[in-house]
């Protein structure tokens, strides 16, 4: 043990310092002026959920392959990929429930069929339908928390959360898709899990839905939770996750945060109006670089920055009324990353 003191210059010990952190000198102001042991800025090296080499076939179908990736604590991690491509495959296994043909995941370290109490550890919203529809949202969410011995009230508390108490004591068959998806989140955050997995939970959800969601899941990912959201949403996501995992044929085809993505993937666009649009797009195309006519008979040119643009323009005494980079979006790096993988069916 080690005699110390936390930033707040309080004494105290120590059990455990923890590699990298440093003793300083007892120059700070305050009752205790001995040596102070500053440690280590807080930073999960962990994964809450480490998935390793999964394989699901279906006869010849390899639905999923070779898929490894990691989920940290207080990372929302998009999910993402055309139709087919293995998502929801992958996050059946990640819970038990379908069994891969090879690989496995790992929650805090082991497969979900060996934890004590699920719940607590990680909360899933796979298939809102897949609920009993002659309970209420109450009674449906007391049965799932008597499982675990979480309290009554608790269910009380996520109903209010995603704004279903109104709506508690009514019969789930009588619920909206919308209302269905948010009793499957509410269900996913009753054992207030260290991670979420949450399959296409925007689904069905109203504008203001919507971005309650993204509200919700920012705030869920503040206080620390690893989050893997799966949708098709793109510009969603842009404003949602830090990282992205993108699937395609049942591989992965990127993991890295949602500005890597943009920057490796997404092409520039340079809009320009001119009063000789023909004459700029013939020196533009002799540059080996592709022009596109707007409707307002602008010209949008790819593979050529603005500022090459613009002089090649003055060179020839081409007058420009406007000249605009168009920011990458996550849209298109999503398109130009999976083209080639779309198509639904293998
Ligand atoms: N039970 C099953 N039996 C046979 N094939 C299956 C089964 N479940 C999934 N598949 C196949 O596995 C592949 C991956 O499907 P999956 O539902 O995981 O994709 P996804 O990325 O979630 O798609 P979407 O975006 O459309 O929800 C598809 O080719 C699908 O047809």
């Amino acid at each position: 043990m080690l005699l110390s003191v936390n930033r707040y210059n309080e004494a105290a010990i120590l059990r455990f310092a923890g590699p990298g952190g440093a003793w300083y000198p007892g120059t700070r102001s305050g009752p205790y002026r001995g040596p102070m042991w500053v440690p280590p800025p807080v930073r999960s090296v962990v994964p809450v959920i480490e998935v390793h080499q999964l394989t699901k076939s279906y006869g010849p179908v390899k639905a999923v392959e070779d898929v490894s990736f990691r989920l940290e604590a207080g990372v929302v991690n998009g999910f993402v990929g055309p139709n087919g491509a293995g998502k929801s495959t992958t996050m059946r296994m990640m819970v038990g429930l379908d069994r891969p043909t090879s690989g496995h995941c790992l929650i805090g370290g082991r497969p979900y069929t060996a934890l004590d109490a699920p719940l607590r550890q990680v909360g899933a919203l796979l298939d809102p339908e897949a609920i009993h529809p002659g309970r209420s949202g109450r009674n449906h969410l007391r049965v799932l928390a008597r499982t675990h011995g979480i309290s009554a009230r608790r269910a009380d508390e996520v109903l209010e959360m995603v704004g279903l108490t109104s709506a508690a004591d009514r019969r789930i068959r009588g619920y909206s898709l919308g209302m269905r998806q948010r009793l499957g989140l509410a269900a996913a955050l009753l054992g207030d899990p260290a991670a979420l997995l949450l399959d296409e939970p925007a689904n069905g959800l109203d504008p203001d839905g919507i971005i309650w969601i993204r509200t919700l899941l920012r705030s869920l990912a503040r206080e620390g939770r690893a989050v893997l959201v799966s949708s098709h949403l793109m510009g969603e996501l842009a404003q949602t996750a830090d990282r992205l995992i993108v699937l395609g044929h049942g591989r992965v085809l990127a993991d890295a945060t949602v500005a890597e993505l943009v920057s490796r993937n997404a092409t520039r666009v340079v809009q320009v109006r001119t009063d000789r649009p023909d004459e700029l797009e013939k020196l533009v195309r002799g540059r080996d670089s592709a022009v596109a006519r707007r409707p307002d008979g602008g010209l949008e040119i790819t593979g050529m920055a603005a500022d090459d643009v613009a002089v090649l323009a003055h060179r020839d005494g081409i007058l420009l009324y406007e000249i605009t980079t168009v920011p990458a979006s996550l849209e298109d790096a999503y398109l130009s990353l999976t083209s080639g993988f779309t198509g639904g069916t293998r």
